[in-house]
């Protein structure tokens, strides 16, 4: 298989070779043929219910004939019942008609829906399961287009393109068919008609080609600067980017109308051609029908059907022709997905898991050493141990990689060689839930989600009662502003007045941590200066939320420093610090003169 188009890696590209092509259509293919097969019962059923309907649509015209040639005659010599059975016959076929293919539109639309719900699901789980390397890579606008605006345009081919194509194509054939079982020779004045229809038909699908992934690619470009507008709308408006983002989204409006405007200018040229070939074969039939009728060759009423068959041969060809847009955009979109389906964890789940029962929280790094996948190595080789129990700050100046020794101790990413290990096993070995359990990260984003106050104290233990989660929050003296919120612990979040300030949020998110109750806790320190009050409750949350576990610190304010019992300074990836903060304060290192120039900045 090439590995260059494997999973999302070709997504971006416009220039795919024809075996990496080849390979992105199987991928598609195969993901829509799972899809598909636990329905093919189903599918089997919808199939039989069509063809059953257009052969009984089909038979109209026949049965106009029988009754024009055979009835019309017979009721002038004054039997009456061949013109009524006739007449019996059309409505019969043409409700039995109807009704089957309401049902196929049923059974169609309820296998349509199934796949959807199915494709939606492993979408989500999916960008769910993908660890955090893919998340940093992969934009959360182009996450929305998947989950969005890719999914809906398979849900327009299965809603309504697949159903008219198989309907329509069935509808073709055995129109094609009725005709020369009726009359032979006019078949061939409608097998001239095709090498026009053929030629409109190329010229059709090859414009539009072109055309149709142009509004693809415009639209797919509005949904992701709209989404990275919204998402970063902070940075928009402390740096007025609003004219810019503007003038920005106006273009690509305007180009995705330009885009739009082409393809209705296309279809304003293909619909009055298939009328056009319509109608000149109608005008052909009817000629050479009516010389054949004069010759007494052809009876009328069987002329009669030649031309409706000829008529409701061009109907569903313009359909036919909308499925090839529906049918592109959607493999497009499918091609996509089935890249993002096809992405694997690169931190992966164990298959055996190692039991962990009640984890100590002594914690290993073993000849580490790691590196992002956009490449160079970031920590070079390293061993650390942290006993269990132990209080360790981490201080270093931006970038020396604090954060990512973080990342790997909550295995958000793992080692790129060497292990890291929490009371001797390795991380890897970890069964998922026992990792989330046992270690818990802090993030300075303090991230809350919608729901109360109390929803997200309990995240890391939804089982939680009331009275843990206020215990928890009076631990770290968050309860006090939660009571003074409008509707207490049940305050939405999100609604009006359940807006939390920066240090009550990271009073929330030691709440969540308390609760959590993990035996080591990392906690990425808010850079936000608090005002005093703040400062002080936090301090103090800290002190409680600390005591009884193994704690490492991303530590910015030197009174966090203060209460570790341990400090770890690092520059470029290396710790060249190591020590109690009296010890680093007391020496001539780096950490004395970072010390020192925090004393200064307070004073
Ligand atoms: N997802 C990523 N992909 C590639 N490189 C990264 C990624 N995250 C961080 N880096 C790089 O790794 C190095 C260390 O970054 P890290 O975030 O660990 O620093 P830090 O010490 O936590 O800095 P800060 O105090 O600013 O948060 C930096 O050079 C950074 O550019």
């Amino acid at each position: 298989m090439s590995t260059a188009v494997a999973g999302v890696s070709g997504e971006e590209r416009d220039d795919l070779s024809r075996a990496e092509s080849r390979t992105v259509r199987k991928r598609s293919q195969r993901l829509l043929l799972e899809l598909l097969r636990p329905r093919r019962r189903q599918i089997a059923l919808t199939l039989v219910v069509v063809i059953i309907a257009t052969g009984l649509q089909v038979a109209g015209p026949a049965l106009i004939a029988l009754g024009v040639d055979r009835g019309v005659p017979a009721l002038a010599d004054g039997d009456w019942l061949p013109l009524a059975l006739a007449g019996a016959g059309f409505l019969l076929t043409s409700l039995a008609g109807a009704a089957l293919i309401g049902w196929f539109r049923v059974l169609q639309a309820r296998i349509a829906q199934a796949v959807l719900f199915d494709l939606r699901q492993r979408v989500f789980s999916q960008t769910q399961r993908l660890s955090m390397d893919f998340h940093e890579s992969y934009t959360s606008g182009r996450i929305i287009a998947r989950q969005t605006s890719d999914l809906d345009s398979i849900r327009e081919l299965l809603d309504e393109g697949i159903g008219n194509l198989v309907s329509g194509a069935f509808y073709t054939l055995f129109t094609a068919i009725a005709l020369i079982l009726v009359d032979a020779p006019s078949g061939l004045v409608l097998a001239c008609a095709l090498i026009p229809l053929w030629f409109l038909v190329r010229w059709f699908q090859t414009r539009s080609q072109r055309l149709f992934r142009q509004t693809r690619v415009a639209s797919a470009r509005l949904i992701v600067q709209f989404v990275e507008t919204m998402t970063g709308i902070r940075a928009v408006k402390a740096f007025r980017k609003e004219d810019r983002n503007r003038e920005k989204f106006g273009g690509l409006v305007e180009d995705y109308r330009g885009a739009n405007a082409k393809v209705f200018r296309l279809f304003g040229t293909f619909d009055p051609g298939l009328v056009l070939i319509g109608n000149l074969t109608v005008a052909g039939a009817l000629l050479v029908g009516g010389l054949r009728v004069a010759a007494g060759q052809l009876a009328i009423g069987a002329l009669l059907a030649v031309l409706l068959y000829i008529r409701r041969f061009f109907d569903p060809l313009e359909e036919l022709a909308m499925f090839y847009n529906g049918y592109q955009s959607a493999s497009a979109a499918l091609e996509k997905i089935s890249g993002v389906l096809e992405e694997r964890p690169t931190v992966a789940d164990p298959a055996r898991p190692v039991d962990l029962r009640r984890a100590r929280g002594a914690v290993r790094f073993e000849g580490v050493e790691f590196g992002y996948r956009s490449g160079g190595v970031i920590l070079p080789r390293f061993d650390l141990e942290l006993p269990a129990g132990q209080t360790v700050a981490l201080v270093g100046s931006t970038g020396a990689g604090k954060s990512t020794l973080a990342k790997l101790l909550s295995r958000f990413y793992d080692p790129t060689a060497g292990a890291v290990r929490l009371d001797g096993i390795d991380l890897r070995e970890l069964h998922p839930k026992d990792l989330r359990r046992a270690i818990v990260m802090v993030t300075q984003e303090a991230y809350l989600f919608s729901g109360t106050v109390a929803d997200n104290i309990a995240l890391g233990r939804p089982d939680a009662t009331r009275e843990d989660i206020v215990r928890a929050a009076k631990a770290v003296g968050a309860h006090a502003f939660i009571e003074d919120l409008p509707h207490g612990y049940d305050t939405d979040v999100n609604k009006r007045g359940g807006r939390v300030s920066a240090g009550q949020r990271q009073l929330l998110s030691f709440a969540r941590a308390f609760l959590a109750d993990p035996t080591v806790l990392i906690l990425d320190e808010a850079t936000a200066s608090l005002d005093i009050p703040s400062e002080r409750a936090v301090q103090e949350a800290l002190q409680t939320l600390l005591a009884d576990r193994t704690a490492v610190i991303i530590a910015h304010r030197l009174s966090t420093v203060a209460i570790a019992d341990r400090v770890l300074v690092m520059d470029k990836g290396r710790i060249v610090e190591d020590g109690t903060p009296e010890e680093l304060i007391g020496g001539t290192g780096r950490f004395a003169s970072l010390h020192q120039a925090w004393r200064d900045s307070l004073v």
